[in-house]
């Protein structure tokens, strides 16, 4: 070694390079690393072999160090992979064990099986459904600034142009400005300016079931859908073939169908949403992009229509007008267009259908359950002696109508496993591993059936909202806050959809016996009391009867029609 100790060349070393005096092995040769200016070291007696053998061990010895670091991360993933909650055995490709449909009642199952939070694995995703209050409250709401953002949904978000949805926007200061300007206009103390439209569109569908009671589910739709657009657009719906609810409702159906994330593949591989629409099996980028021209249409043509009557004078004030008027006078720094256009939206494509299926659920138990349709009635004269219709002022006095609405909430949730979330960090939680990234499943179905809280769960029963004292016992609360999510991303319409459930209980039990439709041959026909797969889950289709209680209730339904138009 030319008269010089491997320490000291290893010092040398170590002064220029630090990094390669890590690699060195004593019982070889030093050499010149032709590639490392910093290493200046004289070895006057090696051949070109020694230089070579010196690199091969170095190279070893590299890559020696990758390796041990490699099996490091891969033992803490196997370790972490370990501690991932239970779940069905699911290989990359998913598993034969996920359901195809209503997977909230398979998730409920699951519970007994694995308990309150199920890991599933498909396509390279994880997904944990959460199963209980308790798993989604310590979540949701304790941990809510790692839990309330949404998973990416490459099928809604980027191909059927639904981005201008704060429902689905990421956690940040985009969705912040939305949901601001959202709550700022549609909150609990806004509600008594509301109450006249909401009251006026609950007449309209009393007429209607009274003229055409086969044609419930459209007028209840009709009714829901008017209370948004005048709120919104100052727009009323014709009673017939709105060129606004046709195009919003192919939207919203595009919305229904692909709103469940993963229904489409490409939700599991976003890399899909690049292949072009004329390849085999590129069926969902056409349909994508039919909706796409929906979801468009829906942002854009009221936003103009509103804008064109303000520029005539015609335009009813509502939401876009106020703030179209503040855009033009004063705060252009918090507001520009597209935000009016966007939040004016959601409205609709978040508040009609929600609540449609709320009032059609109510339909249908009413029409199952005559004894609670007999125990509501009672209440009514009592309060209101058959002699006027309700007002919201009759509020207090109507307890069990209260408990009625709650119910319809609880017995077959709108929105049965909520609106995905995804974990914005890895977390841990009752020892279990929850990798950044995860889609996290709210199973409201699951926890609004839970028997330790609402005993035969199965059963439409608003007493169970009636007694404090039991109550207390089981922990309940009402409303059943879960039906409306969770924590910062809880649903801010929420006060508008009960008040407009309410007044529709109210209103209609007031002058109309519903009862169940009968055969050709006079026999009374069940309803069927499934509820639809989708995302926003509502009674099949079904029918009954509208009968007036008395005369006077057949003409108060009658003098609505003489109140002004707005
Ligand atoms: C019975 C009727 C309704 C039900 C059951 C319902 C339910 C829900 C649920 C479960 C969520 C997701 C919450 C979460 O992620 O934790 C939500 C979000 C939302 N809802 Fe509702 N909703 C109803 C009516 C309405 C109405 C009438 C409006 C508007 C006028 C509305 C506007 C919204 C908006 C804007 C969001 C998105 C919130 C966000 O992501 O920050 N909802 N709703």
């Amino acid at each position: 070694m030319s008269g010089r100790n491997i320490t000291e060349m290893s010092s040398t070393i170590q002064t220029f390079s630090p990094r390669v005096t890590f690699f060195l092995r004593p019982d070889l040769p030093l050499v010149p690393w032709p590639s490392s200016p910093l290493v200046v070291v004289s070895a006057p007696n090696m051949t070109p072999f020694d230089n070579l053998a010196t690199l091969s061990n170095m190279f070893l010895a590299v890559l020696a160090f990758v390796l041990a670091v490699l099996a490091a991360k891969y033992v803490y993933a196997l370790r972490r992979r370990a501690r991932l909650p239970p779940g069905p055995k699911t290989s990359w490709f998913g598993s034969n064990q996920l359901p195809k449909s209503h997977q909230w009642l398979t998730y409920a199952q699951w519970r007994r099986t694995y308990g309150d939070i199920v890991y599933i694995y498909v396509f390279g995703n994880p997904i944990i459904v959460l199963n209980s209050a308790d798993a989604i409250n310590d979540l949701f709401e304790k941990r809510s600034a790692i839990y309330s953002s949404r998973p990416m949904r490459t099928m809604v978000n980027e191909l059927m142009g639904f981005n201008w949805l704060f429902s689905s926007m990421p956690y940040g200061p985009r969705w912040r400005k939305h949901r601001a300007l959202f709550h700022q206009h549609f909150h609990v103390e806004s509600l008594p300016t509301v109450h006249p439209v909401i009251l006026k569109e609950v007449h309209v569908l009393l007429r209607n079931l009274s003229d055409n009671p086969d044609g419930l589910f459209h007028h209840a739709r009709r009714s829901a859908a008017s209370i948004v657009t005048m709120l919104s657009y100052g727009h009323q719906i014709a009673p017939e073939g709105d060129d606004y609810v046709t195009i919003a409702d192919t939207a919203l159906s595009g919305l229904g169908k692909a709103g469940i994330w993963g229904t489409y593949l490409v939700d599991y591989f976003p890399f899909l949403k690049h292949i072009p629409m004329w390849m085999p099996g590129a069926g969902f980028k056409k349909q994508a992009w039919e909706w796409k021209q929906a979801s468009q249409a829906m942002l854009n043509m009221p936003f103009k229509m509103v804008k064109e009557r303000m520029a005539k004078g015609t335009a009813i004030p509502c939401f876009t007008t106020t703030l179209l008027e503040q855009f033009a006078t004063t705060d252009r720094d918090s507001l520009d267009e597209e935000l009016i256009k966007d939040v004016a939206a959601i409205a609709y494509a978040a508040g009609a259908d929600t609540t449609v299926s709320a009032m059609l659920s109510f339909f249908l138990a009413v029409t199952v359950y005559p004894e609670v349709q007999a125990k509501a009635q009672v209440e009514l004269d009592r309060v209101i002696s058959r002699s006027r219709l309700p007002t919201f002022e009759d509020r207090a006095d109507l307890p069990y109508i209260d408990c009625l609405v709650w119910e319809c909430l609880r017995w077959n949730p709108v929105t049965p496993l909520g609106l995905a979330r995804t974990v914005t960090e890895d977390d841990e939680y009752r020892g279990y591993y929850i990798p950044k990234g995860t889609t996290m499943m709210p199973n409201v179905w699951a926890i609004l059936h839970d028997e330790a809280m609402y005993p035969d769960p199965l059963r439409f029963n608003p007493d169970r909202f009636a007694d404090e004292k039991r109550k207390k016992e089981l922990g309940i609360n009402e409303p059943p806050l879960a039906a409306f999510g969770f924590g910062r991303r809880l649903c801010p319409g929420r006060w508008l959809a009960v008040e407009t459930i309410w007044i529709t209980v109210a209103t209609v039990l007031a002058v109309y016996k519903v009862t169940k439709a009968r055969d050709e041959n006079g026999c009374e026909i069940q309803p069927d009391t499934e509820y639809t797969p989708t995302m926003l889950s509502r009674p099949k289709p079904f029918r009954c009867v509208f009968t007036p209680r008395s005369d006077i209730a057949a003409e108060l339904v009658r003098q609505t029609d003489e109140e002004n138009n707005y």
